[in-house]
């Protein structure tokens, strides 16, 4: 193609319209796309799932999630009271953001209810260095105590054993046909947290293990409503405590001054008895607690570095609150979900069955010792208590996470210290488990062969670098709880009237999903 003069020229007097309109249309482009990039994510203005179903005036949060993931999608934000909280669902977000962004949100929320009940300080809802510290701290600990053949297992083994030789004494006394176990369960899943965090171990009946169980418990069902003033604060200024937040402050100060303060006390004068002997006997410093325990490890840890003018964040403050953390951290989830095992084995007595009978062929029938277990061996009994979990689904909503940056989550803007929430429903009632969610099956949790399957979505513990740092200790407590009593006793359903009356499979929802009080029939077997 020729251009003669003039046709460039007309080429000239079209090129400052053309860059004019160039510049106008990546101008509108840009305004458009950081739009997009600041989109939040969609949801109703003002819903209280959880909330509103403490407050008792809407239904069932689990149901609610699901309605609005459905006409919501993945991420959805929703106004807990003033609060908005972001809720993730499904195995590809939850698993991108809490585990492929682990770090990025390894926060935790500011939250009304941490600042005013522990000052901020303690683990769980701390962030940071000052939790990156504990959490290495505690989480070598833990896996001291749960290694094979290490304290934790001796600490299972005498608990079961009295917890069973108790159930057999309510047989003996003919008191087996309905039993309320939820207390005698409490206290041993206590007495266990107790020995791991103070190194001691304390008798099913002792008077400390009765009123520290009895204490913590009361602080549990307070909190239920308590925890409410996360998300609307201003209801702790109303008269007569009408959420119990008063309340739960007063118990939490019980807590920690009348349990776990003497404990901490007593373990420091061991340490610096032990440190004179050793110093007297040898000329050095012992650094190590004479018994493991997390408790002893922290003060350990804590001394030897500003012993060493090493820079830490571990400090007097944090220990108290730290220490009750982990404690109630085990107590709850484990009570609660053999609990449920309990009610859903008088529903299946089929599979109860088939448990105790891997049990007694692996482990033998005359009280097997519950400190020796082959997990490898009780594939099928494994698999049942990880049916329970998904059905069960005791942590529907765990504790909230956040970034402290300002970042995107499937392209939906979130603002810096956003709470974000897991849909747990989502995962254990979700497409992934196969289209027979709501069938108990724990042949799900099993290969064809017979061998353990572990399926990428069930993540009853969380996962990503904030993931239930008890997940070993609870895996061998549960399979210990289990296999003890599995094999000494039959569990079902008690007779009421003359019918046989089946516990409630359906939940009340407080820090956890637990079950409507039940009793049950006990037989030997
Ligand atoms: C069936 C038993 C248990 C279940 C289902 C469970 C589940 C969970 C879940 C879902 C979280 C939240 C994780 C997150 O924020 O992403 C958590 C946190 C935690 N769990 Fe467990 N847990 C159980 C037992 C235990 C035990 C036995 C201990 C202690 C020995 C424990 C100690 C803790 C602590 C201290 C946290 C806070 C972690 C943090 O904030 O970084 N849990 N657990």
């Amino acid at each position: 193609m020729n251009y003669s003069p003039q046709s460039l020229a007309q080429f000239d007097n079209l090129l400052y319209p053309t860059v004019l309109i160039s510049l106008l249309s990546a101008l509108v482009t840009a305004y458009f796309l950081s739009g997009r990039s600041r989109q939040q994510p969609p949801g109703p203005w003002v819903l209280l799932p959880g909330i509103g179903h403490l407050l008792r005036f809407a239904k069932d949060p689990v149901e609610q999630l699901r309605t609005l993931r459905k006409q919501y999608g993945d991420v959805f934000k929703v106004y807990m009271g003033t609060m908005p909280v972001v809720f993730i669902s499904g195995f590809d977000v939850i698993n991108g953001v809490l585990h492929d962004r682990g770090a990025e949100f390894a926060h935790r929320p500011p939250s009304f209810i941490a600042e005013k009940l522990v000052s901020n300080k303690g683990f769980l809802n701390t962030s940071g260095n000052v939790w990156t510290e504990q959490k290495h701290n505690i989480a070598r600990t833990l896996r001291s105590l749960s290694a094979s053949g290490g304290l934790l297992e001796q600490y299972i083994k005498s608990t079961v054993n009295n917890l069973t030789d108790h159930l057999q004494s309510v047989i003996q006394k003919g008191e087996g046909g309905q039993v309320d176990l939820t207390p005698v369960v409490r206290r041993s899943v206590c007495s266990i947290a107790f020995s791991m965090a103070y190194g001691r171990q304390l008798d099913l009946d002792s008077q400390l293990l009765v009123s520290y169980t009895d204490t913590l418990d009361q602080f549990l069902r307070c909190m239920k409503l308590a925890v409410t003033t996360t998300f609307i604060p201003y209801i702790h200024l109303l008269p007569n405590d009408p959420v119990g937040y008063r309340k739960c402050k007063q118990l939490a100060v019980v807590i920690e001054m009348d349990f776990v303060r003497p404990e901490l006390e007593r373990l420091a004068q061991i340490h610096r008895e032990a440190q004179m002997t050793c110093e007297k006997k040898t000329g050095e410093t012992i650094t190590t607690a004479p018994t493991l325990c997390y408790a002893g490890a922290y003060m350990d840890e804590m001394n030897e570095k500003i012993r060493n003018n090493i820079p830490t964040m571990m400090s007097e403050e944090h220990l108290p609150k730290t220490v009750s953390d982990v404690i109630m951290g085990s107590f709850d989830t484990i009570t609660t979900t053999i609990q449920w095992f309990l009610i859903y084995m008088t529903h299946h007595l089929d599979v109860q069955k088939k448990c105790r009978q891997e049990i007694h062929k692996f482990m033998g029938e005359d009280g097997c010792d519950v400190s020796d277990i082959d997990r490898s061996k009780l594939a099928y009994t494994q698999a049942t208590i990880m049916e329970v979990q998904r059905v069960a689904n005791i942590g529907p909503m765990p504790p909230c996470h956040t970034s402290d940056k300002d970042t995107h989550i499937n392209g939906y803007f979130i603002p810096k210290n956003t709470a974000i929430m897991t849909n747990m429903d989502s995962l254990m009632m979700g497409p992934e488990v196969g289209d027979d969610p709501t069938e108990f099956r724990p042949e799900r949790f099993l290969t064809e062969d017979g061998r353990p399957f572990y399926p990428k979505w069930f993540l009853p513990f969380s996962t990503g670098k904030r993931m239930c740092p008890g997940v070993s200790v609870a895996k061998k407590e549960l399979l210990g709880f289990v296999v003890g009593l599995l094999s000494r006793f039959q569990f079902c359903a008690p007779l009421v009237d003359g019918n046989e009356e089946l516990p409630s499979l359906e939940g009340v929802y407080g820090l956890t999903k637990a079950p409507q009080p039940f009793k049950l029939c006990i037989q030997s077997v």
